[in-house]
């Protein structure tokens, strides 16, 4: 095989201890996707690249290419002019340490781990969404200044089932199996009410519970998945243990080192359970319930906010549709529905009594990722109000088409990104039927895109200033710049690299820290060119401190979270 960016990670499984391979020219690349190799050309980077093997400390993984390739002409040839970000991952599993450029800080000791939808591929079939792919999680460990970079499959059902039979056979976001004739086809009905079918590809986000245990997310309750976060590996299911049953929940559930709070959307009496389970427990136990005031089904909810006090329940009109549900093909809008008709609401629960503090109607909205929510007091300290800040689409709910494969891999230098705010609910506590909704600073300031936003962990619940997420440089077809927003000033900084997808920033902040934006913000970034490199920026400056660059592009990632080093 010819050298290329896939041998690199194969050639640190060399028993030197450094790695030296020079680029520069056309080659003939292997692409391996869950079902094996295929060849075509690649163009790769211009430049020396050294990877250091630390076998003896880290022993780089030989690549587990696992079913037949088919690919045809077109695919390839799409694949060479597309970023790693909307391109499946090479390979099953690979770590080694990365050569870094710039100054990681000493006092960052820990692993970032970061999941995402990595693999988008069954033999000659293509997932068309971006929320479709299988979980892939990558990790990057930081010691002492160094910086060690792996990634792996997670091993689900779905994954396990999809890569034995070379077909989807669970309920993805937007894929369904194919049912083989009418009786497969009611069988298949009645494991889809039982929630059999659903997928369990935990492929959204990655939390620390309270307790040690690292477990990988998405909205199938069955796909919450106990993993090692320092070899990656399925561990299996995180397995509620009381009775409330559900099939799906929030991916984005609030947790802490106390407690795991989440939202159960009821999709046949229109309501949310709101859900807490103590740190060490594997039982959820009600706090409240929220009946939902618009028709005709729960709103969808991705994620939601607390305050010091209160949980902020979000009744989007974009919500869960039954017949969707069932359809074998995609809707344009998957397995929602718009109902403008039905109104946006925003329900406020007391976190200790579990009842309704107040629920207003709220203009319109389109949310996926709320930031971070707080209490307004007057001067006699009387809470007046809460403030939620979510990452907003301006009511539009065209961006789920944009998260199409299809739509991310052609960028023809179109503006075609919708335009996103900063979206601020202002929720009354005073027993006004109403609250407001604005743009909490000028949307120019980050180029009017907006999402996958990170706060600082300790500023959960409490007023904040500063949240990091992507923005965008238009023409754009998807968030490219990473963002640090001032919420007192009303100003944004933006970190820009041309051509390339950064994934969420993610803030840690430095021991010890009395600012709320002193530590470091890391993401990684897919190139034009089909590579990537880890990136870190200043909290404060938000200029770049260190960057290292990984052996082969990896595909775009959601969610990660922060495990220090014990
Ligand atoms: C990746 C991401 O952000 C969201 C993933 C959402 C998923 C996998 C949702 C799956 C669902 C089903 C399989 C059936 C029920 C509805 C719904 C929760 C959308
Ligand atoms: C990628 C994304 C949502 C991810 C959910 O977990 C939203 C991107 C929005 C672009 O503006
Ligand atoms: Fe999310």
């Amino acid at each position: 095989m010819a050298s290329s960016a896939f041998s690199v990670a194969r050639s640190c499984n060399s028993p030197s201890n450094v790695t030296k391979i020079r680029f520069g020219h056309h080659v003939k690349d292997e692409y391996y996707s869950i079902f094996g190799k295929v060849n075509f050309s690649s163009k790769i980077c211009k430049r020396n690249l050294i990877l250091t093997n630390v076998a003896s400390k880290v022993p780089a993984l030989a690549p587990t290419p696992i079913v037949p390739p088919k690919m045809d002409q077109e695919t390839v040839d799409e694949f060479e002019s597309k970023l790693a970000a909307w391109t499946s991952i090479r390979q099953e599993r690979w770590e080694g340490e990365l050569d870094v450029q710039g100054q990681i800080p000493l006092w960052l000791n820990g692993t970032y781990l970061r999941n995402g939808p990595g693999l988008w591929h069954l033999g000659e079939y293509n997932f068309r969404h971006l929320f479709d792919g299988y979980a892939t999680l990558v990790r990057l460990t930081f010691e002492n200044g160094r910086l060690v970079m792996g990634h792996r499959q997670i091993e689900s059902d779905a994954y396990m089932a999809a890569k034995k039979n070379k077909k989807v056979c669970y309920r993805e976001f937007s894929e369904v199996p194919k049912p083989d004739n009418f009786l497969s086809y009611i069988g298949d009905m009645a494991k889809l009410f039982s929630g059999a079918s659903l997928t369990d590809n935990p492929n959204t986000g990655v939390v620390k519970l309270g307790d040690g245990r690292v477990v990988c997310l998405t909205e199938t309750i069955k796909g919450s998945t106990i993993i090692n976060p320092n070899t990656l590996e399925t561990l299996g299911k995180f397995e509620f243990s009381d009775t409330l049953g559900g099939l799906i929940h929030s991916a984005h559930p609030i947790v802490t080192d106390d407690e795991f709070i989440t939202l159960v959307p009821d999709l046949i009496k229109a309501g949310y359970l709101v859900v807490r389970m103590e740190a060490g427990s594997n039982e959820r136990k009600v706090i409240g319930r929220v009946e939902c005031r618009g028709g005709p089904s729960a709103g969808w909810v991705h994620s939601f906010p607390v305050t010091q006090h209160y949980i902020i329940v979000p009744e989007m009109p974009l919500r869960y549709c039954a017949q969707n549900l069932l359809k074998a093909e995609p809707t344009p809008l998957y397995k929602f529905q718009w109902h403008p008709q039905s109104k946006g609401f925003i329900h406020v629960m007391c976190k200790s009594s579990g009842k309704i503090v107040t629920s207003v109607e709220v203009p319109l909205f389109v949310t996926f990722h709320f930031i971070n929510a707080y209490e307004e007091k007057d001067e006699d300290g009387r809470i007046i109000s809460v403030i939620a800040d979510c990452c907003e689409h301006n009511a539009d709910t065209t961006i789920l088409d944009k998260l199409r494969l299809q739509n991310l891999r052609k960028f023809s230098g179109q503006d075609v990104l919708p335009d996103a705010r900063v979206g601020r609910f202002v929720i009354p506590l005073d027993g006004s039927p109403y609250g407001r909704l604005e743009a909490a600073l000028k949307a120019d300031e980050h180029g009017r895109g907006m999402d996958m936003c990170s706060i600082n962990p300790s500023y959960l619940g409490k007023k904040y200033r500063y949240a990091y997420a992507c923005g965008a440089r238009r023409p754009c077809n998807f968030p490219n710049t990473l963002t640090k927003i001032d919420l007192v000033e009303k100003k944004a900084k933006n970190w820009h690299d041309e051509g390339s997808v950064p994934s969420e920033p993610f803030f840690v902040a430095r021991p010890g820290a009395t600012q709320e934006d002193d530590g470091v913000v890391i993401s990684m970034i897919s190139e034009k060119n089909g590579e990537g490199y880890a990136l870190l920026l200043d909290g404060q400056t938000f200029e770049e401190i260190a960057r290292a660059k990984f052996p082969y592009g990896l595909p775009y990632g959601l969610h990660g979270c922060w495990v220090p080093k014990n």
